[in-house]
């Protein structure tokens, strides 16, 4: 289609950014925005977001002209790219909380000069100085005046969202620009949004009726692999570096500051692998060091937060490794994104361990919020959880379910563990060892076992409860006459990892809890309990037991139990498929989809 700026448009890719041609969505995102309208773009890390903005900012023939605000939520992504745009000549700005008041008001003074002067093409800004600056507010207003105002960008536009994984509060003042500038198009580019977090974008940017482009979340270059993370945890790490990617680019994610540390000193002194520490305790010089020596390639793997990473635009990063678990899945998704960007195969290992999670659920419980965003929060992980425990589900269709797409594990091709390991393509379908099998009245009595050892006035750890179960003889169980206990040895049938799983599952979807206990000496340790939602569940089982003809006959109460806990429980797999099969609804975060690690399948019909 040819508009009245194509050919510019053709120009500017060739001769300014020295490109052959457009990805996709690229093209239809820059004719939206020069022809004056809202944009919602949505693509995959490293898919060329950036252009889709960077380039239309060059034209001058679109219905509008002037200059292009990018809100961006870091200033080391903003510095980045205002770099990067003045090294292809592009006359660019960043107008930030952390600049001094001169170098701020050099950029304000270029924005001020009469039409024939204004040069700058791009100003990038924090949503933080938009929310509190009026100089910065009145040389928008100024510029609207002028039609010099070509549009705002919002980058990273999940952050718009309470039901994003990254929500900051800055953003959702940005709708008042709407508002005060109503003429002036907006393009919302985003790599993560589920169908909530698109519509609260929307909303809160007042830009109903957009163009909204969206492609496959797919990442077909990324492997996806997740390991037991048990002893020797390092020199598994460093053995799959050294034997996979030796010499290649990576980024190892830590949990904590002190374990950036410690997994870069000992990756470094004892596994023969060179890794730098980054995260924000370090000075701000320090920071930046570390980055562009890693990014320049002088030492190869960076073992950093999550803080690290946005905006980063590193093609060659060839592995991934989370050393614990990430908060979400939308947060995996994000942060394995950074590989690969060059298209080439990478690979990204996550370790996980069942234990990681109580620190998670600390932080949650602990930390700032609303109810409601920690219930979000709680709901996040139990999903990220489940798709660590799925030993059986296509991870890439299970990550993609999550964003709402359709992926169909015979297109993975063996490139994650469970397609690889569970035969061709299909997952447990395709010559599995691994058998799904129902566990509902395992998985009760396993909540019958927790209750009476509670009642008893005794308590015992997810291990202990697991080892009762199986019938383990042990001094410790003897001695507390849990051995005498109604379910002892009911799961004896079960192995080891499979017992633990089952109770893990519980654990997960609600059924039973964990609480942690200080001893004198100051160490927690967790204890099993039951939680209230095994009381609903025991309500359902037994009214299923009268209503067999299916789900229509159930009585209402139950119902109305089962729909509840399933809105309760997005994401919550086991109570998913359950509820799904009862008639409920299936949506978001169906990810965990039913099996998770031991193929366990507890119904509540
Ligand atoms: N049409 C194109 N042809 C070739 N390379 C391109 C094209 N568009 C973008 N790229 C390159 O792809 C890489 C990723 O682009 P960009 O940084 O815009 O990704 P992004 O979508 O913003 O990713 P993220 O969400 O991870 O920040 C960059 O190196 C960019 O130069």
């Amino acid at each position: 289609m040819n508009y009245p700026w194509s050919r510019d448009v053709a120009f500017a890719l060739r001769k300014k950014f020295k490109l052959r041609e457009f990805r996709s969505n690229q093209l239809e995102a820059i004719n939206a925005t020069l022809g004056g309208g809202d944009v919602f773009c949505l693509m995959p890390t490293g898919g060329g977001k950036s252009l889709c903005y960077q380039l239309p900012a060059l034209v001058d023939s679109g219905k509008t002209s002037g200059v292009t605000i990018v809100i961006s939520p870091l200033i080391s992504l903003i510095q980045d790219q205002v770099k990067h745009l003045i090294d292809l000549s592009i006359p660019a700005c960043a107008l930030t909380g952390d600049q001094t008041q001169s170098q701020r008001e050099f950029v304000l003074g270029e924005l001020f000069k009469r039409d024939e002067q204004l040069v700058t093409r791009l100003i990038y800004v924090t949503p933080e100085l938009i929310a509190k600056s009026r100089q910065a507010h009145d040389v928008f207003t100024d510029l609207y005046r002028r039609k010099k105002l070509a549009r705002f960008v919002v980058d990273e536009a999940h952050c718009v969202s309470q039901w994003g994984h990254d929500f900051r509060p800055d953003y959702q003042g940005l709708g008042s620009l709407r508002r005060d500038f109503p003429k002036v198009p907006f393009m919302a580019m985003t790599a993560t949004a589920t169908e909530r977090v698109k519509e609260d974008i929307v909303a809160n940017l007042g830009i109903k009726g957009c163009k909204t482009l969206e492609q496959s979340f797919n990442r077909p270059n990324l492997h996806y692999h997740v390991r037991d993370k048990k002893a020797g945890l390092l020199a598994d790490i460093s053995s799959f570096i050294n034997s996979s990617h030796r010499g290649e680019c990576g980024i190892v994610y830590c949990m904590s500051r002190k374990a950036c540390e410690d997994v870069a000193d000992q990756l470094t002194k004892k596994h023969g692998v060179e890794a730098q520490p980054y995260h924000a305790g370090m000075n701000k010089n320090d920071r930046i060091r570390i980055q562009e020596r890693w990014q320049a390639g002088h030492f190869k793997v960076i073992c950093a937060t999550i803080a690290f990473g946005m905006g980063i635009d590193k093609a060659d990063v060839r592995f991934v490794v989370h050393h614990t678990l990430p908060k979400s899945l939308e947060g995996l998704y994000q942060e394995t994104g950074r590989a690969g960007r060059d298209g080439k195969s990478s690979t990204c290992v996550l370790y996980f361990a069942f234990k990681d999670t109580s620190w998670y659920k600390k932080m949650i419980d602990e930390g700032p919020g609303s109810y409601q965003q920690k219930e979000q929060q709680h709901a996040n992980l139990r999903q990220v959880v489940a798709y660590c425990m799925n030993k059986i589900d296509c991870r890439r269709s299970q990550v993609l379910q999550y964003f709402g797409e359709v992926f169909p594990a015979e297109n993975c091709h063996h490139t994650c563990d469970n397609c690889t390991e569970n035969g061709p393509g299909r997952g447990a379908a395709g010559g599995s060892t691994l058998v799904p099998t129902d566990v509902t009245l395992l998985a009760k009595a396993a909540v019958e076992l927790v209750q009476d050892i509670v009642k008893g006035r005794n308590s015992g750890t997810l291990l202990h409860c697991a080892d009762v179960f199986r019938g383990t003889t042990k001094k410790a169980i003897a001695d507390r006459g849990h051995d005498r206990l109604r379910h002892y040895a009911a799961g004896s049938k079960l192995k080891g990892g499979d017992c633990q799983r089952l109770f893990q599952r519980l654990v997960l979807d609600g059924y039973l809890s964990e609480k942690a206990v200080m001893n004198g000496s100051g160490f927690a340790t967790n204890y099993m309990e039951v939680s209230a939602r095994s009381r609903s569940w025991s309500l359902a089982i037994a009214c299923s037991s009268v209503a067999t003809a299916g789900p229509q006959r159930q009585c209402t109460a139950a119902r109305h139990r089962q729909g509840r806990a399933a809105r309760r429980d997005q994401g919550c797999a086991l109570s998913r498929r359950s509820v799904g099969a009862s008639g409920a609804t299936q949506g978001q975060g169906a990810a965990a989809h039913g099996r998770a690690g031991v193929p366990v399948r507890a119904r509540r019909v």
